[in-house]
């Protein structure tokens, strides 16, 4: 369970005179449903919001807590039970090969480099990316790519999955093949998105709106709220 208590995000002004730039404000909420899509226009804080989730973000004042762990003062073991998928896979993935990205990743839970590899090469047969294991990141396609980075993200059992925009990047069949994916984990899943059709997918729907929750609610309501505002 995700709790953010009164969460606000304010990035200080530059001169002495300005207040700075207030990025959420003060938002409440329980998540707890298996599939929750956030969803605002570009700028609205969905990124921001995603990014308090896992800590990879800090909240200026208020609490954000994942399983009862403060995500300021118990960042290692949020970032142990949430798993991050930014948008750019290239922003993740850190080794030049996805049999080495994923061993990285494994680092943190499997002793031993071979046993590692071995792992590793496994994880990748069973999303059907054998074949890319020892391709360069760079000569992956985009959905290859995004798919490595979420097959290295799931390597170490993460319980909740924090999405951002992760199809964002994608033509249509691999957006498609990777909705699939997502609608197949087990984890609980958090993702922003643009695509009415992935939001659908979801049990909840939370439309950001400068900064603020402006509905929150099932898919319809949810979306046709969205849909009015951006009329
Ligand atoms: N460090 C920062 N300093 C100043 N402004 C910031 C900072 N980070 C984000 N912002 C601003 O906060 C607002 C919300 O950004 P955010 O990335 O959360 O939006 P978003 O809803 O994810 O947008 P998009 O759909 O375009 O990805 C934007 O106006 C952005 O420019």
């Amino acid at each position: 369970m995700i709790e953010l208590d009164r969460v606000s995000v304010v990035v200080p002004g530059i001169r002495r005179d300005d207040p700075g730039k207030v990025l959420l404000h003060g938002i409440t909420l329980e998540l707890s449903e298996r599939r929750i899509a956030v969803v605002g226009a570009n700028g609205s804080g969905k990124s921001t919001l995603l990014r308090l989730l896992n800590g990879l973000r800090q909240p200026t004042a208020g609490t954000v807590r994942v399983d009862g762990h403060d995500t300021v003062t118990a960042g290692k073991q949020v970032r142990g039970i949430v798993g991050f998928v930014f948008t750019d896979p290239l922003s993740q993935l850190l080794m030049s090969t996805p049999v080495e990205d994923i061993e990285l990743s494994l680092r943190a839970t499997v002793r031993g480099r071979a046993k590692r590899l071995e792992r590793a090469r496994q994880l990748l047969d069973e999303r059907d990316l054998g074949h890319v294991a020892h391709q360069s990141i760079y000569d992956l396609s985009g959905g290859e790519r995004q798919l490595v980075a979420l097959t290295s993200v799931l390597a170490v059992e993460p319980r909740i999955i924090v999405a951002d925009e992760p199809t964002t990047l994608l033509d249509l069949r691999n957006r498609a093949q990777l909705e699939r994916v997502f609608e197949g984990l087990p984890q609980q899943v958090v993702f922003s998105t643009h695509d009415m059709g992935f939001a659908r997918t979801a049990e909840r729907v939370i439309v950001v709106d400068g900064g603020r929750i402006v509905a929150d609610d099932e898919p319809g309501p949810a979306i046709d709220h969205y849909v009015r505002l951006m009329a």
